[in-house]
């Protein structure tokens, strides 16, 4: 507690050598200790005890076959017996199998099990947590009415034991409810502090904002990996050149730097999100444990649920692609997989899904923001955002008013010019998603369609631009900071520029739809800018990969160790691989004993 950045680093260091490892223990030790720690209390904490000294092992099970976004709907039930004091569980049927949970496969001997809860009257509570043996830790054989299994191989990951589990008549001790957001009285009525079921759901799910947030920095080490691998093989590998006689590093094609170069200021500039995002968590979780119920605490959580909900999609996307576009730009060696390219780019992957699929949780940002619309709008209560992400929403009127004006691709090159669009950008999408949910609202016969039919095009793209502004915000702030060392300033504010104008002309439609831009000018002068940039940052390339890359021991990528020796690497490494020189053992079936055509 005193220094939490170093969980942040141990989970990054672990991620960096391998994330099936990494994600075995922390599943472990952070998300089965939050939900526990987070949804539980006191009387929880011998659980807690036992998972910090690996006794017991451990996840979330939230997700079922049949469910996974539309949590409300998850079908696990958890009846309360006031004659034993004990809650009884049931899965309905094999589509409500909790599936898809982490160490759930071979290993978990307890999981924090997501159900409806219903009182001795029949009465259902809606979704509550409890905290279910799953195995005996001495055997690893099931508990009595628990089948459980593994679901198979996956794309990435391999390396955790994702599984199955149904529950036929389990029963577990009152005290198992992680009772947080609701409990039962010695008298067997429930109680909880939420009156409205719709709070109680926010509160109950409160601690899946933990995962987001650390998921962000996963995705930021996959993207600092992959763009070290890039580079330093961009930098050494040399194909074509001036003249026929001399060939050039591939880094020094415009092409190559314009693919790879906007990676590299995307990696410094998610990771400083998400570092400082991670404290604002921290910030949160203090105040859980501290029992604060403040206004300010409650408003905190909404901000980063939102901001966790934008942060994830944007940061896991820009790896996914990012790693594919590495994996191309190293050509043919990037698809060798002792290269890693491919592994990094699989175990990215699923961090587009689990802890909530991207485009659902684009959603969640878009309702808050619309929800602060309607009040500045409507009720004229400006926003106070604790973290201050969206206080620039209350001047939304001026900054409509506002257009681009740079005339030349230099003035661009000063990241107020995409701050200023992305303001802009933000609040143009606000209002039209507002009209646009207006509209669909007139037009549907629920709610439900309205908002489904308001994604497209306007409440995604809101979220999504939302996000990109204040990271790049939070960047800028940063590289203008006293305390950031003078001498590092100048290369740091042209990444944040870069990473500003590369982000921005994802929206170049939208900025001319909306008559922010005008004529040919704005469009040209920020490619303009951006190749700039690129050619500007090039020959730091290297130097700003190697402060973000781990030792080559870690890396673990032939093409890309520090000493810059690309052959003599990938040659070595080559030949050290399993039997590479030896005669296959089916040899005879291949030359000799060959089976005839018309037998095939
Ligand atoms: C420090 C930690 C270290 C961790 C180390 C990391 C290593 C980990 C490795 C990674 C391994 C991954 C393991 C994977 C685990 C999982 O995937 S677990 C399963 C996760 N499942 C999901 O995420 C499902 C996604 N769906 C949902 O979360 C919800 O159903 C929903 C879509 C967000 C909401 O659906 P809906 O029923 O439509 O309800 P709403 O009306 O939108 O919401 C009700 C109100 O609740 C608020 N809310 C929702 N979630 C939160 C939250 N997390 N925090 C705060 N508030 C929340 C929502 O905003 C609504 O509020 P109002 O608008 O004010 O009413
Ligand atoms: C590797 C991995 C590990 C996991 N680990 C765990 C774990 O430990 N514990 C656990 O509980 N769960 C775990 N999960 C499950 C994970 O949380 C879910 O897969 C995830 O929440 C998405 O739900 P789903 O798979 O049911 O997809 P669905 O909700 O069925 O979505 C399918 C498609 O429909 C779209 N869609 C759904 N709803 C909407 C909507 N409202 N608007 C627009 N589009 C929509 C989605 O975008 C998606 O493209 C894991 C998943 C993976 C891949």
């Amino acid at each position: 507690m005193e220094k939490p950045q170093k969980l942040l680093v141990l989970i990054n260091s672990l991620g960096m050598y391998d994330w099936s490892l990494a994600a075995k223990f922390f599943l472990n030790t952070q998300v089965f200790a939050g939900a526990v720690g987070n949804g539980g209390s006191e009387r929880h904490q011998n659980f807690l005890n036992q998972t910090r000294n690996m006794e017991v092992g451990s996840n979330i099970c939230n997700n079922q076959m049949s469910h996974g976004s539309n949590t409300k709907a998850i079908r696990t039930v958890a009846h309360f017996d006031a004659s034993t004091k004990e809650f009884i569980l049931n899965s309905p049927d094999f589509e409500a199998a909790k599936f898809w949970v982490g160490n759930m496969g071979k290993t978990a001997t307890h999981a924090v099990v997501y159900a409806q809860l219903y009182t001795s009257d029949g009465q259902c509570h809606g979704l509550h947590s409890f905290v279910v043996q799953i195995r005996d830790p001495k055997t690893l054989l099931p508990m009595p009415g628990v089948m459980v299994g593994d679901i198979g191989k996956k794309l990435g990951q391999n390396g955790i034991d994702n599984g199955f589990a149904m529950f036929y008549n389990v029963r577990i001790p009152q005290e198992n409810l992680l009772n947080s957001t609701g409990d039962i009285s010695p008298s067997g009525k429930y109680t909880s502090r939420y009156k409205d079921p719709k709070q109680r759901l926010g509160a109950s799910l409160g601690t899946l904002s933990s995962g987001r947030v650390s998921i962000i920095g996963m995705t930021v080490v996959n993207l600092k990996l992959v763009v070290s691998i890039a580079i330093r093989f961009s930098a050494t590998r040399r194909q074509f050149g001036p003249t026929e006689k001399e060939e050039i590093p591939v880094l020094e094609y415009q092409l190559q730097q314009w693919r790879l170069i906007p990676y590299l200021a995307a990696a410094y500039a998610l990771d400083y999100f998400s570092k400082s995002f991670f404290m604002n968590l921290i910030e949160l979780q203090i105040g859980i444990l501290m029992k604060d119920r403040s206004p300010r605490q409650a408003e905190l959580g909404k901000e980063i649920h939102a901001l966790s909900c934008a942060g994830k999609p944007l940061a896991s996307w820009t790896a996914q692609h990012g790693a594919q576009e590495c994996r191309e730009a190293c050509g043919g060696h990037g698809f060798l997989a002792i290269n890693r390219l491919g592994d990094i780019r699989n175990d990215n992957d699923p961090n587009c899904t689990y802890e909530g699929d991207n485009n659902v949780l684009l959603q969640q940002t878009s309702n808050y923001l619309l929800g602060l619309f309607h009040s500045i709008r409507e009720d004229n209560i400006p926003c106070e955002s604790p973290l201050g992400s969206t206080h620039f929403l209350n001047d939304f009127k001026t900054i409509l008013s506002h257009k681009f004006t740079a005339r030349t691709a230099r003035e661009c090159l000063d990241c107020t010019v995409p701050l200023a669009a992305y303001k802009w950008l933000v609040c143009y999408l606000l209002r039209e998603s507002n009209q646009k949910l207006q509209q669909e609202r007139q037009k549907a016969t629920n709610d439900f369609d309205a908002r489904n039919n308001s994604q497209v095009y306007y409440c995604r793209s809101l979220a999504l631009a939302f996000i990109e502004h204040t990271i790049l915000q939070r960047y800028y702030d940063y590289t203008h900071d006293t305390s950031t060392p003078a001498s590092l300033q100048p290369v740091l504010r042209k990444l944040c520029t870069l990473y500003g104008l590369w982000s921005l002309s994802k929206h170049m439609a939208v900025l001319y739809q909306g008559g922010y831009f005008t004529g040919e000018l704005p469009g040209k002068i920020i490619q303009d800018a951006v190749l700039e940039l690129c050619a500007e940052l090039k020959d730091d390339a290297v130097s700003l990969v190697d402060a973000i890359a781990p030792p080559d021991f870690i890396l673990n990528s032939p093409i890309a160790k520090a000493d810059g020796e690309l052959y003599k690497n990938l040659w070595s490494a080559v030949l050290q691989g399993e039997k590479v020189l030896e005669r296959p053992s089916w040899w005879a079936e291949f030359c000799t004993k060959k089976p005839l055509i018309a037998k095939l």
